[in-house]
């Protein structure tokens, strides 16, 4: 890994590193970093990450399960009932020939059952006995039949979701080992930002402050609103004091604006000061080029992250997208997220040197991705409008029909259905 410690006069800057690369870093520096494991409740843990195996504690099934409401029955018919076995009770063996019990669904079936005939499928002698022709498959779940005990279901790094939970409950669990789930803080830096109202005699609203804080918890971030702080006034001294009061208390501190060297931009004079060092310092991607990622590592020797979004609010998601995101999924033990591949219905231009982060609309039926409008590095309009980035490689630009990476937004179902 490259690293170089932030410098006050950094105008003359490293070169930008390439798109890719800078992505699997972070995701190298997150899983290096990864947060300790915690155990949560299962109604806690969705969300969160595995940080051991799922194993169930049992064989499951935990015992032979009838599938149908009937009759076990041992040996050849017609059967006089014994008993009766719901789900929940413990079954008394079947110890003669020609006798049966009357089950439920999910209830145990009692050893010496040679059969369970369906309810619907059988009859009843004038005697009293149980009569009919048990089917040649079996109605009933063997013991591990899904699975055995201690077997690895699912691996370190699966992300907790509703259906891993309730894999986990019918595994037998009642907590997870998880990872601990990223804390993020908001600076917003700019002394030109309103904060409400409409824009205007030079001023605009700030964009990022009310935006970001949404995306970093699409990306299972934790941001309370005490942690989003800003516009910090555009002094060197105040943006030190905010990234070190938000580095005591987060994983991840990101910042919007003053990534450049404007006169007053201290994202890189700050970083200098607090000792940070460079994961990444300028990525070659338009737009977003002066995004960075830098760590400093605390007191207690753990490294905490600060991202410098730029100013110009779509630069700063492409940022988010670009090392946000493979960065919390390194943190919370994540593989790096795979890009899903679409079809450009039509062209998109390329930048040169530069890999082209171009936010298009996707058909989910034809499989296609359409540029959308208004995708100016100021503009968020086209973002409002689009699911996510079509990646155009460096040299290259994109022709209707190629297959093309795409960069989702963390946009939630139903999002965009329109
Ligand atoms: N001499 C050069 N100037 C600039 C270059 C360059 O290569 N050479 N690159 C441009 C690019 S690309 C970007 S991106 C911006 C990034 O600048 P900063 O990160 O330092 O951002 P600021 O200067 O603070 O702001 C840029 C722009 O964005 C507006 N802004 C800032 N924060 C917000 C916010 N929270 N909500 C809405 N709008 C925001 C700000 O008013 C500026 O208009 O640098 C270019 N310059
Ligand atoms: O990279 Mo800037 O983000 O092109 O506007």
């Amino acid at each position: 890994m490259r690293t170089e410690t932030a410098s006050p006069d950094e105008v003359t800057a490293p070169p930008p590193t390439d798109w890719s690369e800078a992505r699997t870093r972070v995701h190298a520096v997150g899983l290096a970093a990864a947060l300790p494991a915690v155990e949560r409740p299962l109604a806690e843990a969705d969300g969160h990450t595995l940080a051991e195996p799922l194993t169930p504690r049992t064989d499951l099934p935990a015992f032979p399960t009838s599938s149908v409401d009937g009759w076990a029955v041992r040996g050849t018919g017609p059967w006089r009932v014994t008993g009766r076995v719901l789900a929940g009770g413990v079954a008394a063996p079947l110890t003669e020939d020609g006798t049966t019990v009357e089950i439920a669904t999910g209830a145990m079936v009692p050893v010496g059952t040679s059969a369970v005939l369906r309810v619907e499928e059988s009859t009843r002698t004038a005697d009293g006995l149980v009569d009919g022709v048990p089917r040649a498959t079996p109605e009933w779940r063997r013991p591990g039949e899904e699975a055995t005990a201690g077997e690895p279901l699912l691996p370190v790094g699966t992300p907790v979701d509703p259906a891993v939970i309730g894999l986990a409950a019918s595994c037998g669990h009642d907590n997870l080992r998880v990872r601990r789930q990223p804390r993020a803080a908001l600076l917003v830096f700019g002394d030109e930002l309103l904060t409400e109202g409409p824009p205007g005699g030079g001023r605009v609203r700030d964009a990022l402050g009310p935006a970001v804080p949404g995306w970093l918890r699409r990306y299972g971030c934790q941001v309370s609103p005490a942690d989003v702080v800003g516009p910090v006034a555009d002094t060197l001294t105040a943006h030190v004091a905010a990234l070190r009061a938000a580095l005591g208390s987060v994983d991840l501190v990101c910042t919007t604006g003053g990534t450049m060297h404007g006169p007053v931009d201290h994202l890189h004079p700050a970083l200098a000061e607090l000792g940070a060092d460079y994961v990444v310092n300028t990525v070659a991607v338009r737009p977003g080029f002066p995004m960075l990622l830098a760590q400093v590592v605390g007191a207690d020797g753990r490294a905490r992250f600060v991202a410098g979004l730029p100013g110009n609010p779509q630069s700063a998601i492409v940022a988010l997208v670009s090392l946000v995101a493979p960065l919390l999924a390194g943190l919370t033990g994540r593989p790096l997220p795979a890009l899903p591949h679409v079809t450009l219905a039509e062209p998109i231009a390329g930048r040169g040197d530069h890999t082209h982060l171009a936010l298009v609309r996707l058909d989910r039926v034809a499989g296609t991705a359409h540029p959308v409008r208004h995708v100016g590095s100021a503009m968020l309009r086209g973002l409002s409008a689009a699911d996510g980035f079509a990646v155009i490689r460096p040299g290259s630009a994109g022709v209707a029909g190629d297959r093309v990476p795409v960069v989702p937004l963390p946009l939630l179902p139903g999002e965009r259905a329109w």
